[in-house]
């Protein structure tokens, strides 16, 4: 990442919402992309001072100075611009940037939901339903081709991008009874951003492991099943729990399905192997092997290990990525260099930070 302003090849992006943990993270992974100057980013309430100052990992590197939200002024500014914004607050401003021609990345959960009715009942009612049909679902190993040509990217929720991508060979080879899934997904803290609330508090959440939203309570339900539905060519349903555990970063799903016809281990491990053979960052592991979040923390890969559990006959389907990387920032970026064309792994090459 370049911060001159001046060198016109590259693109120009903002990022709105860039105190936040997804903002840092956009600016931590763009800072290695050889494409792109970040123009601008915003707080509303650190307006005035330096992101370096509010995130010191950044001294030298990034020193610029946080501003309000100001969709005009971004816009002339800006040629991409990703909202990190909670949802509610992104879908007030998406419209402006859109009608100033530019692209956007929205990372909040407001475009992705195709039907206005299920964002209402999930959410609240919808400001700009409108845009709902031409807002593309951004998992890249889902429609890499739309993507390309979008210019609004409604980047996927952590938990369904796990789930989907342990889910998607299954489902598009008929392979499971579709009423019968379920993926049981544990969360890092970070998944709940940066903004105070008494259950990311130290002691709420350390040296505890709690479920929340159990039920088909969690908001991410529809957006799951949304995506399972369209890759089974029917309407899906899935009980999914989120599980909140303390560690900063990183999400893995347990998932369990039934197999509607006799299915082996070396079957399913041959399946993930070959479906995600050119994908750059999903890596299906060899049989006997299970992911860990701690091999993909800090990178873009989705780790996927699958078995028959053959005294059950249930398929356990073992998917790892970091809630931040692959699971928001990192898939933002991955979208960003789809819509631009820039190679789509460019920024992303990283491997994970371990131990
Ligand atoms: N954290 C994660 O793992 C993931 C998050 N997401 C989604 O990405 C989005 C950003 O998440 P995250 O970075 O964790 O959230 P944070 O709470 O860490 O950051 C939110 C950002 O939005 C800004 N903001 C908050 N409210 C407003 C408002 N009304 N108007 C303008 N700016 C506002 C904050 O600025 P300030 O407070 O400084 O004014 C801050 O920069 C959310 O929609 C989240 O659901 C998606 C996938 C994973
Ligand atoms: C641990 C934790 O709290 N995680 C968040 C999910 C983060 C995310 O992806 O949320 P969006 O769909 O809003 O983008 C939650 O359960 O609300």
């Amino acid at each position: 990442m370049f911060l001159n302003r001046e060198i016109s090849a590259m693109l120009n992006v903002a990022i709105v919402g860039a105190s936040g943990y997804t903002g840092l993270e956009l600016i931590r992974l763009l800072d290695r992309h050889p494409g792109v100057v970040i123009s601008c980013v915003t707080s509303e309430q650190s307006a005035g001072k330096r992101i370096s100052d509010i995130f010191p990992t950044l001294r030298g590197r990034c020193d610029l100075v946080l501003e309000p939200l100001n969709p005009s002024a971004i816009a002339a500014r800006a040629d991409l611009i990703f909202t990190a914004l909670p949802h509610q607050a992104a879908m007030k401003v998406v419209p402006d940037f859109l009608a100033a021609g530019k692209k956007v990345v929205d990372l909040s959960a407001d475009y992705r939901l195709h039907d206005p009715a299920v964002y209402g009942a999930w959410y609240e009612p919808h400001l700009n339903p409108e845009l709902l049909p031409e807002a593309v679902f951004g998992l890249p190993e889902l429609r890499r081709e739309t993507i390309r040509k979008a210019r609004l990217v409604a980047n996927p929720g952590c938990y369904p991008t796990s789930v989907i991508l342990g889910l998607k060979p299954l489902l598009e080879n008929a392979l499971i009874d579709i009423t019968a899934i379920i993926a049981d997904s544990k969360s890092g803290t970070s998944g709940a951003g940066r903004s105070a609330k008494v259950d990311s508090l130290y002691c709420e959440v350390n040296d505890s492991f709690k479920a929340y939203g159990v039920g088909g309570a969690h908001r991410h339900t529809p957006e799951i099943e949304q995506e399972l539905s369209e890759l089974a060519g029917q309407p899906v349903t899935i009980t999914f729990t989120p599980h909140l555990v303390p560690m900063d970063r990183g999400i893995l799903s347990t998932i369990y399905a039934t197999p509607n016809r006799p299915v082996t281990t070396e079957e399913l491990v041959s399946l993930y192997a070959d479906t995600y053979k050119d994908e750059p960052f999903v890596r299906p592991l060899p049989k006997g092997q299970f992911p860990s979040t701690a091999f993909v923390r800090g990178s873009n890969f989705c780790d996927i290990g699958i078995t028959l559990d053959s005294r059950t006959n249930r398929i356990v389907v073992v998917s790892a990525i970091d809630n931040l990387v692959k699971g928001a920032s990192g898939q933002a970026i991955q979208n960003m260099n789809l819509i631009c064309g820039f190679p789509e792994t460019s920024g992303l090459e990283g491997l994970a930070i371990f131990p």
